[in-house]
């Protein structure tokens, strides 16, 4: 976030200042840190140090207005229906935005005394989390603002998606903070500021990519945040809701609180939180979700990505709930096979699923419709989008009608979906009042007026009616003041003058001449022409905006009755939009299945990790855009050690394919996990917990990542983080150093995740002398990439084969990136001489290497611990336990 702003505050900021000013002042100093936009009439306007920054970010024109304890104040404005491309641009750069709007019609205050100000306050503070206008928001991506929070060694992440209305909620340990919160990709996360500076947490907040807001840490304090939280949603208490972890309430009380400033009060359509079960998500560290471009690519573009490459919905809630699927793929075989049953049903019929498809296509965007809504902020398009996704709702709520043979019927997941498209009664009455009443293609605001289809209010149509009249009588007066006349008029229309006979200044002299007697009032007279009113078109232009101003009215009023009737069946709208994104995100799945191939993967408890013939889905898609086969490989490893290997080394030449590889594995234990099909002939899966991707230094150059320190840090976390559940790849660990440091990192990195971790691991490296290791460890294998000289050129095959590689192949390479033949010529020399001198050096198995790694030292029993341990509870008086207490303390110190 960008610096707080701060104001010259003098001694009495408000001594001797305007009143206007004064109002300035006042609500500049409840929203400090955010850019005040103030409004006066027309436009908003930016006074002091915000007009003076705003001028600088983004180029508003910078002026003065008036004096400010005797000095010039800047100011920076623009029109009220251009603010919104500000507001965006200022937002993206990592301001807060705060809006004071004036709280009544200038007439008002006027009745108040000649000097009186018009009421002014903030309506809202916008801020990168909370967003809901869809000109600031991504369609297809979600706009998240996430709360982090500690309680009693337990850490917890709370998510709100302010535009749709979906809430979640995590307990974690502390080592997968990191991990859960880059799943949800919020844009704001708030932290307390005790939090703020915590190191571990810290490194979560980073890898989040959200801009950080700390708040005071009172606010996360249980029994304030509890209050703040059953006050958001109308509750007496939390319960209803499950039962929460005190990380879970603190972080919940945050975004409660955030809200409440942010929104000025007004409240939110949200669902109840929706905790994760026990089981919860594979945990994939930023690092991870960055090496592998899940949902974005290293340099932070969606397309390019996994989720890019898999998605064919056809809605913009599809496509956020087929984001947040393969964001937090699931750890639950059972979940994960209901997620699968719903892809394979839909992919086995191709014509319901058409008509699906077809049918959710014509919806509009229903979730974020009812949160503006909820929140003022919505207008009568956003009506329209209710109106279509409820008929739309209707229509599909009957599409598969459940077969009475539980074999052919619908799976669960999507009978459930289904179950939530039929309407109750009171939507079918919301779908029927808006098919009557709202005109088909309604105007963005309701202050325009138009949308209130005739016939709906009797009365409305009899303004209407009035006022269309009217302005027909005043064609007829136009026809007849210049028969009358012998005048050229015209009858125009204008805000300040209302209706008016417009004439040229050569016309208009006969009727100066006049005198008192003409029926034509003069009223206005410019460069050319000259303007006049006569007493019918003054009662007629009162007639005619009176009629306008109680049709406006009307049409207000009805609009205020259909959006507090959506107000208040904002949860099962939004229940029903989730399960129309639900059932896009599925039928997408299985179209895209069925266009590349891919099989339902077999996920249960074990250890295994099988896959036939898999395929790297963007590496596939890019290779054969460019018209090339893409070869499908297959890997077998097995955490038990049973039957293969548990860790392979991967050799091969530079560009033979062991990064596609590697990545490829990982990737479809993302997909499997998240309930999705895998490119492959077939894949067998114990589901993983924890999945790890690493680069050696030297890839990660984007994200500024590319020291060997960096490549360390990394490979420590897997080290003390991966367990016999875990998946890894490592790819070309210890690259960013010295060669026999290198060598000897990556040695002990693989022997270490094989003995100690136990995790499923490829890994996939230069050093050849890795390659040992098969014949040293139980369950390691070797595996290469296939590349073969012909002609003189090298040839890839991208086939992983049992085996090592002999070599490297780095000066062929470099051969056919284009170095210059003399350059290559050289390097073949040198390699020869240096491969000679290593074979006349003696034999690798000289190296320590081979040495047996030291088993760590068992932990020395501390004092504490063997008092602890000596210690027998049940059999110990209160007195004696207080007793034990202080003596353990004692020895703590
Ligand atoms: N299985 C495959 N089928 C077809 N083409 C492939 C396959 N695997 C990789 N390729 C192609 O080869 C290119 C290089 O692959 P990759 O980056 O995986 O090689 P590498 O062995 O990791 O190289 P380096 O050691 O230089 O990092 C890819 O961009 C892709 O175009």
């Amino acid at each position: 976030m960008n610096a707080p702003l701060q104001h010259p505050p003098k001694t009495d900021p408000l001594e001797g200042v305007t009143p206007v000013m004064a109002q300035f002042l006042t609500a500049k100093a409840s929203q400090p840190d955010a850019i005040l936009f103030f409004r006066m009439g027309d436009f908003y306007e930016l006074f002091f140090q915000d007009a003076e920054v705003v001028a600088a970010a983004i180029g508003l024109t910078l002026t003065k207005r008036g004096k400010h304890l005797g000095e010039d104040i800047p100011m920076a404005g623009m029109p009220v229906h251009a603010a919104e491309g500000y507001i965006a641009r200022l937002i993206r750069q990592g301001f807060k935005v705060a809006i004071c709007e004036q709280m009544e019609d200038p007439s008002e205050a006027r009745k108040r005394g000649s000097k009186a100000v018009v009421r002014r306050d903030i309506v809202r503070v916008v801020t990168p989390g909370t967003l809901t206008e869809d000109s600031l928001l991504d369609a297809r991506g979600a706009n998240r603002l996430a709360a982090v929070a500690l309680r009693r060694g337990r850490a917890a992440v709370a998510v709100v998606e302010l535009s749709a209305g979906g809430v979640d909620c995590v307990a974690c340990h502390l080592v997968d903070l990191a991990a859960t919160l880059s799943a949800f990709r919020p844009s704001e996360v708030l932290v307390t500021d005790k939090l703020f500076s915590d190191p571990e947490v810290k490194e979560a907040l980073d890898g989040s990519g959200g801009v950080v807001q700390a708040l005071a840490s009172a606010v996360a304090e249980p029994a304030a945040a509890s209050a703040r939280v059953t006050r958001l949603y109308g509750v007496q208490s939390l319960d209803g809701f499950g039962a929460f972890e005190e990380a879970e309430v603190s972080a919940l009380g945050l975004i409660a609180a955030y809200l409440e400033t942010t929104q000025a009060g007004k409240v939110p359509a949200l669902s109840p939180p929706r905790r994760s079960g026990q089981t919860g998500y594979l945990a994939i560290d930023p690092a991870t979700r960055l090496s592998l471009e899940i949902d974005r690519t290293q340099r932070g573009e969606r397309e390019g990505s996994l989720l890019a490459c898999i998605d064919r919905t056809v809605t913009s809630g599809g496509a956020r709930a087929l984001a947040e699927r393969i964001a937090r793929p699931l750890r639950d075989p059972a979940a994960i096979n209901a997620g699968l049953d719903a892809v394979e049903w839909l992919m086995e019929r191709r014509g319901p699923r058409r008509d699906l498809r077809d049918g959710l296509r014509a919806s509009a965007d229903v979730a974020r419709a009812v949160s503006r809504l909820a929140l003022g902020r919505g207008g009568p398009r956003d009506l329209a989008a209710i109106r279509s996704g409820l008929t739309i709702a209707e229509s599909l709520a009957g599409l598969f009608t459940v077969s009475p043979d539980p074999l052919t019927g619908p799976p669960e997941r999507i009978t459930a979906c289904l179950d939530r498209l039929t309407l109750s009664p009171d939507l079918s009455r919301l779908m029927l009042d808006l098919a009557e009443g709202l005109s088909p293609e309604p105007p963005h605001l309701a202050r325009d007026g138009g949308f209130v289809n005739p016939g709906f209010r009797p009365e409305l149509d009899a303004a209407r009616a009035l006022r269309d009249d009217s302005r027909r009588v005043v064609a007829d007066l136009e026809a007849r003041a210049v028969a009358e006349s012998g005048v050229p008029f015209k009858i125009k229309h204008n805000a300040v003058l209302g209706y008016f006979l417009e004439t040229t200044a050569k016309h208009a002299e006969p009727l100066f001449r006049a005198g008192p007697e003409s029926p034509f009032i003069h009223r206005q007279t410019l460069a050319a022409q000259v303007r006049f009113t006569t007493v019918e078109l003054s009662e007629l232009d009162a007639k005619i905006s009176q009629a306008g101003h109680r049709a406006l009215a009307m049409e207000t009023e009805t609009f205020e009755t259909w959006r507090a009737h959506v107000q208040a069946l904002a949860r099962p709208l939004q229940a029903l939009a989730e399960a129309m994104a639900e059932l896009d995100a599925t039928a997408a799945l299985a179209e895209w299945a069925e266009e590349v191939g891919a099989v339902r993967p077999v996920v249960d408890d074990s250890r295994c990790f099988t896959v036939e013939a898999g395929r790297h889905p963007v590496v596939e898609a890019a290779v054969k855009k460019a018209g090339d086969p893409f070869t499908p490989n297959d890997c077998r490893l097995d955490g038990e050690g049973q039957g293969c290997a548990r860790l392979s080394i991967v050799t091969g030449p530079n560009m033979a394919g062991k990064s596609t590889f590697l990545r490829q594995n990982a990737l479809l234990v993302v997909l499997a996990q998240a309930g999705c099909f895998v490119p492959a002939r077939a894949m067998r899966l114990g589901v993983v917990d924890r999945l790890f991707s690493r680069v050696g230094a030297g890839d990660d150059l984007a994200r500024g990542r590319s020291t060997f320190m960096m490549e360390m840090v990394e490979t420590a976390a897997i080290l003390t983080q991966a367990t016999d559940r875990s998946f890894v790849v490592l790819d070309e660990i210890g690259r960013g150093t010295a060669t026999y440091d290198g060598l000897a990192i990556a040695w002990a990195c693989a022997e270490a995740l094989h003995d100690m971790n136990r995790s499923r691991t490829l890994f996939a490296t230069h050093y050849h002398e890795l390659a040992r290791l098969e014949e040293r460890l139980d369950h390691v294998c070797n595996l290469s990439m296939k590349a073969r000289e012909w002609n003189g050129e090298l040839v890839f095959l991208h086939e992983a084969a049992p085996g090592a590689a002999d070599r490297s192949y780095g000066v062929q390479v470099a051969k056919l990136a284009g170095v210059p033949p003399a350059v290559v010529a050289r390097a073949r020399a040198v390699l020869d001489r240096l491969e000679s001198e290593k074979a006349a050096q003696g034999r690798l198995d000289d190296l320590p290497l081979f040495a047996v790694m030291e088993p760590p030292p068992p932990p020395m029993a501390s004092a504490v611990d063997e008092a602890i341990a000596a210690l027998d509870p049940d059999a110990m008086s209160p007195r004696e336990a207080l007793e034990a207490l202080y003596r353990l303390k004692g020895l703590a110190k």
